[in-house]
């Protein structure tokens, strides 16, 4: 409709306003610079080579005098409880300020434990005098293949600064932090995402929100009625059926590690950009954990082999000013792969059980293969793009969604 294309084109404009806007500090880093689109001279691979340890700065950045480091370790319950409770005064807000998203202690503790974490790369800033954390920024290691390479990178993630410290160049020192301790373990490249436009994005992707409970979804201002729409015909646009429709459909156990990891390494190696997921990543990354990650598998019922795997996370959104809802309940889709089941009804049962769940909403990327089910189930198009970005790695040509196997939470 008129309202989308205008909004379209706004965003357009800002985001050509952003490649001609100054970036004092991004301007310094081995990133793509936005001077250097479309030049196809430029190789692919590192930006920088990497410096022997040795030569790498043994001491961390100068923080302004009122501020000191601190290492945050979410093991402990007194400074996990810190660190949610930054997050969820000062994370990321929609550009209306009518949602914060709301990562819970369990979530937090789950996402910066992964295979081989590094507890010095979950980096606070505390005000000296009274202890106070006011910033943060955490990277956790992982294995990303770009391309036919396999690069050991930093997933850098939950990059906060106070409201109160805002516009004062901390996020640099933050981010110049985390880069030197990442450096000191001999690794040179990052992935991270953003809403915003920095150079370069390496792909840049579409949310899409499939309404569970819209009632409640209008009610908060996250939906609108449609046009021509009453609530109860919106309401049962929306039903979903009790129970999922494929056989042998069930949570995802243990000893099913070996196959779904099986299953998801042959399904990612189509990607452009994808992580390379081994049996200890799976059992972190996808066993179920309530209220932080779900997974489901089918498991053929005569054969018994695991056909298809479907996985959603759980991040609640706080609503800022509503009278009668304080908390936006939303899944996300995480590695979903359908080789037997056709990808529209394994998700279609992803949205079953969600709602099931009490979910009030399921939000998609249009990443891999999401595009070819999004409109069918019923997912329309958010507000939010998310920006995919890799530090010290030039790709040839940036990538269409579809070329992405990575979801970051
Ligand atoms: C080898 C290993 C490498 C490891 C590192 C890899 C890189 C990791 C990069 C981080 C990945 C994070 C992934 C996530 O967590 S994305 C989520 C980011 N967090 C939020 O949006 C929460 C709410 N906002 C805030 O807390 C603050 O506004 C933040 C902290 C975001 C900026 O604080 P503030 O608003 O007070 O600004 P400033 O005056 O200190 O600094 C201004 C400079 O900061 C640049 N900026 C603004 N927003 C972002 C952003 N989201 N990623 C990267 N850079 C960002 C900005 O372009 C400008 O630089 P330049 O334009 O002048 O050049
Ligand atoms: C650095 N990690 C990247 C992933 C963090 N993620 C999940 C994220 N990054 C940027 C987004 F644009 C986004 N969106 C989900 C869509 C959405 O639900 N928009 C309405 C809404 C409800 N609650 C909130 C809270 C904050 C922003 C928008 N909100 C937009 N998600």
């Amino acid at each position: 409709d008129g309202a989308a294309s205008i909004e379209s084109i706004a965003h357009k404009i800002q985001e050509s306003l952003s490649v001609s806007k100054r970036h004092r500090f991004w301007e310094t880093q081995p990133v793509g610079q936005f001077k250097d689109l479309g030049d196809a001279s430029l190789p692919e691979g590192p930006i920088e080579q990497p410096i022997t340890l040795s030569e790498v700065r043994p001491d961390p950045y100068t923080l302004p005098a009122l501020y000191e480091w601190s290492t945050c370790d979410v093991d402990n319950d007194a400074t996990a409880a810190e660190v949610y409770t930054l997050l969820a005064n000062n994370y990321v807000e929609d550009d209306d300020n009518m949602f914060r998203f709301n990562y819970s202690k369990e979530f937090l503790r789950w996402t910066l434990r992964p295979p081989g974490y590094f507890k010095a790369w979950h980096i606070g800033v505390r005000v000296k005098a009274n202890k106070k954390l006011v910033a943060f920024i955490t990277g956790v290691p992982a294995r990303i293949r770009a391309g036919n390479e396999v690069v050991r990178m930093a997933e850098v993630n939950f990059l906060c600064v106070h409201k109160k410290l805002r516009s004062k160049r901390l996020a640099p020192v933050l981010i110049k932090e985390v880069t030197r301790r990442v450096h000191r373990e001999d690794m040179w490249q990052a992935a991270y995402t953003a809403g915003v436009v920095l150079p370069t994005p390496i792909a840049t992707c579409q949310y899409w929100h499939r309404s569970l409970n819209p009632k409640k979804l209008i009610d908060v201002g996250f939906s609108r009625l449609g046009a021509r729409m009453t609530m109860s015909r919106t309401i049962r646009l929306y039903k979903l059926p009790p129970l999922p429709a494929t056989p042998g459909f069930r949570n995802m156990e243990f000893r099913d590690v070996p196959a779904v990891t099986a299953l998801l390494r042959d399904y990612l190696s189509r990607f452009v950009v994808a992580p390379d997921l081994d049996e200890k990543d799976v059992e972190h990354w996808l066993l179920p954990r309530e209220d932080v990650v779900d997974s489901f598998l089918v498991e053929s019922p005569d054969s018994h082999e695991i056909t298809d795997f479907c996985s959603f996370y759980t991040l609640p959104s706080l609503i800022l000013n509503n009278a009668t809802y304080s908390n936006l309940k939303a899944a996300y889709s995480f590695y979903n792969v359908a080789t037997k089941t056709p990808l529209l009804q394994l998700m279609n049962d992803a949205l079953i059980v969600a709602k099931q769940k009490d979910y009030d909403v399921f939000n998609a990327l249009d990443v891999m293969e999401n595009e070819s089910f999004l409109k069918d189930l019923k997912f329309g198009p958010g507000d939010g793009m998310l920006h995919y970005y890799l530090y010290n790695y030039r790709l040839k040509h940036a990538l269409k969604p579809s070329e992405l196997g990575l979801v970051l939470l």
